[in-house]
């Protein structure tokens, strides 16, 4: 435990350099970048020459020729400086930028993979954070100071060598606030880097509150919280505010000894240099000269000081990436997977158990079953039984934790998930349109599908006379999260997505729960004649009994258990758990 900031410190400094060594990719950037960099710290240590030069040759023994051409040298000095500092700048920013674009691509495509246990376990909103202001943090320190603190040490090395051939007495006592400032820096470093990752993380719960309020601002104004939001946002606010405090006190604290330890140095020169040049040792030219390497040499401290927040924060931010970019990929191909290609139609579940990672209980025990070819199996069970969870299992949303799953003999962890999923087509139980149009969304697996097909499979889910009743038809934009749609109308619109698909396995989740009764069952009979013909199996996720009634089976779950299995008139005579669902349900019927 006592171990634990040391740790954080160390992986913190990996991952750092991690980022480093992610601009390989732009080495010539980077090396431009590079070589413009020391161009302008020539053209830097070069220009207190110049002056000791105009003053000692020129001014003292009143040479208006060499004052003039020094002066033309420093006009070249500085357009020189201004040119590589434009140069470095530039180049700094455009490595920056890229691999800002690379760890960006990363992240995105790492979450694509990551599987649903990762996504279950994950707040949205500390991944955004990542995504965003992590990122954010890193470009500005490779683009800012990265640069500055390379340029800040070389400029050190080549003044200080300057320095020591002019002077050397009055260069070691120069010399000394570099160490000093040096170890003062490394402290704050290492002292604050876990204080820079609390802030992340807090903008991040932050971010959390936001995002909530965002989706699920009907609940709050429904149940009128708003008050109580604003008190728990207004928390939020002030922790962050406080801990963002704390780092900029911690920044504040560590530059007034730096400025203090330049001054006594700019004192001690002085001091010593002019009596150098009363006892004739030493020119006008040359305390000037040094005076102005002082100068020089201060910057880079600071800059050096004010990188290091920067790097701290970044070294936090390259961490909490990073955590992201390496977690572990729990569901992916096995290394000789095979592809799925054509469907039997007989999937068996063997003594299947599973759990879902951090749950306390399973959330299937033991389920077996075996299903025929083109087989309508109907699941049904009280909510919260599992029913969800065989659908999920099917698909390797998550890999069964005891037993197996096989699909015409081969197991399921056997076929590459890509073509194991394509041949599943299957509609989810809560609805997720994209923002596009309603055409766009129904052809999301299969962009190339022409206007003639998306029809025919709206027409089947039953949506197509509500589309063309809009203005713009099927070009109709659907907002975020499908605004603008009624429940219902999403789900068909989700049921048409999934049928235009490839799908050899149709599994619908309960995905009619918004959908009157009559047009459920105006849709039930449209599938029942594709299902047969397109699918190998098809798995419903029951309320209604029209559906139950007419599958050719039906799985009864309970607690996680395959209690009971049959067609409808077998269970009504077997299971008491069937009567006692199907008669809550056409007391619900008779309600309605
Ligand atoms: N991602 C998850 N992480 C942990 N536990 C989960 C997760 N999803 C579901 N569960 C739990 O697993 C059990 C089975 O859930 P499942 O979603 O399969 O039920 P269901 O029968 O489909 O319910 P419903 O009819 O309400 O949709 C429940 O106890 C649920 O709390």
């Amino acid at each position: 435990m006592v171990q634990q900031p040391e740790l954080q410190e160390n992986s913190s400094m990996q991952s750092i350099w991690r980022v480093l060594g992610s601009l390989r990719t732009y080495r010539w950037i980077s090396l431009g970048a590079l070589v413009s960099l020391l161009l302008l710290t020539a053209a830097n240590a070069l220009t207190p020459q110049l002056f000791r030069w105009s003053i000692d040759q020129g001014i003292v023994p009143q040479n208006l020729r060499i004052v003039l051409y020094s002066a033309a040298w420093m006009v070249v000095a500085a357009i020189a400086r201004g040119l590589f500092n434009f140069g470095q700048s530039y180049l700094a920013e455009a490595a920056s930028q890229g691999v800002a674009y690379e760890l960006r691509k990363q992240i995105f495509s790492k979450i694509q993979n990551l599987s649903f246990s990762y996504h279950d376990q994950s707040q949205t909103s500390q991944l955004l954070t990542r995504v965003t202001s992590d990122i954010e943090q890193i470009r500005t320190f490779i683009g800012t100071s990265l640069i500055q603190v390379i340029g800040g040490t070389v400029t050190l090395v080549a003044i200080a060598v300057v320095l020591l051939i002019m002077n050397w007495q009055l260069a070691l006592i120069t010399l000394t606030v570099v160490p000093m400032s040096g170890w003062l820096m490394a402290r704050f470093i290492s002292r604050n880097s876990g204080l820079f990752r609390q802030v992340q993380e807090q903008l991040g719960d932050l971010n959390a509150v936001l995002q909530e309020n965002l989706l699920g601002i009907k609940v709050v104004k429904g149940f009128v919280r708003e008050s109580a939001e604003k008190r728990r946002y207004t928390t939020m606010n002030d922790a962050l505010i406080k801990a963002n405090m704390k780092t900029i006190r911690a920044i504040r604290n560590t530059f007034p000894f730096i400025f203090l330890l330049s001054n006594l140095v700019t004192l001690a020169v002085f001091a010593y240099g002019g009596a150098q040049v009363i006892d004739g040792r030493f020119s006008i030219g040359e305390l000037v000269a040094f005076n102005s390497y002082l100068v020089l040499i201060l910057q880079p401290i600071l800059l050096i000081g004010f990188a290091a927040p920067a790097i701290a924060q970044a070294a936090a931010s390259a961490e909490r990436i990073y955590e992201v970019v390496d977690a572990e990929v729990e569901i992916r191909d096995r290394p000789n997977a095979i592809a799925f290609e054509t469907c039997g139609g007989r999937i068996t579940f063997e003594n299947v158990c599973f759990r879902y990672p951090g749950a306390a209980t399973a959330a299937l025990k033991n389920v077996s079953f075996e299903t025929k070819p083109k087989e309508l199996i109907a699941v049904l069970g009280m909510t919260g039984s599992g029913k969800s969870t065989i659908m999920n299992l099917i698909a390797r949303f998550y890999d069964v934790t005891q037993g197996s799953i096989r699909i015409d003999g081969r197991d399921v962890r056997d076929f590459t998930l890509q073509s194991l999923r394509t041949h599943i087509g299957i509609v989810f139980q809560e609805t997720t349109l994209f923002s596009g149009t309603i055409r766009e969304n129904i052809t999301y697996a299969k962009p190339k599908a022409t206007l003639e097909q998306v029809i025919e499979v709206a027409k089947t889910a039953q949506i197509h006379d509500f589309i063309i009743s809009l203005p713009d038809g099927y070009e109709t934009i659907v907002g975020e999260r499908g605004v603008g749609l009624s429940g219902g109308q999403k789900q068909r619109i989700a049921i048409a997505r999934t049928l235009l698909t490839d799908y050899s396995i149709l599994i619908l989740d309960d995905s009619t729960s918004a959908v009157d009764a009559k047009t459920a069952a105006q849709i039930q009979a449209e599938l029942d004649d594709l299902m047969r013909q397109k699918a190998c199996v098809t798995f419903v996720v029951a309320q209604r009994i029209s559906t139950v009634k007419n599958a050719d089976r039906i799985l009864l779950i309970d607690q996680g258990k395959l209690i009971a299995q049959g067609s409808h008139e077998e269970l009504m005579q077997t299971s008491p758990l069937y009567g006692v669902i199907l008669e809550s349900q056409v007391k619900q019927k008779e309600k309605v």
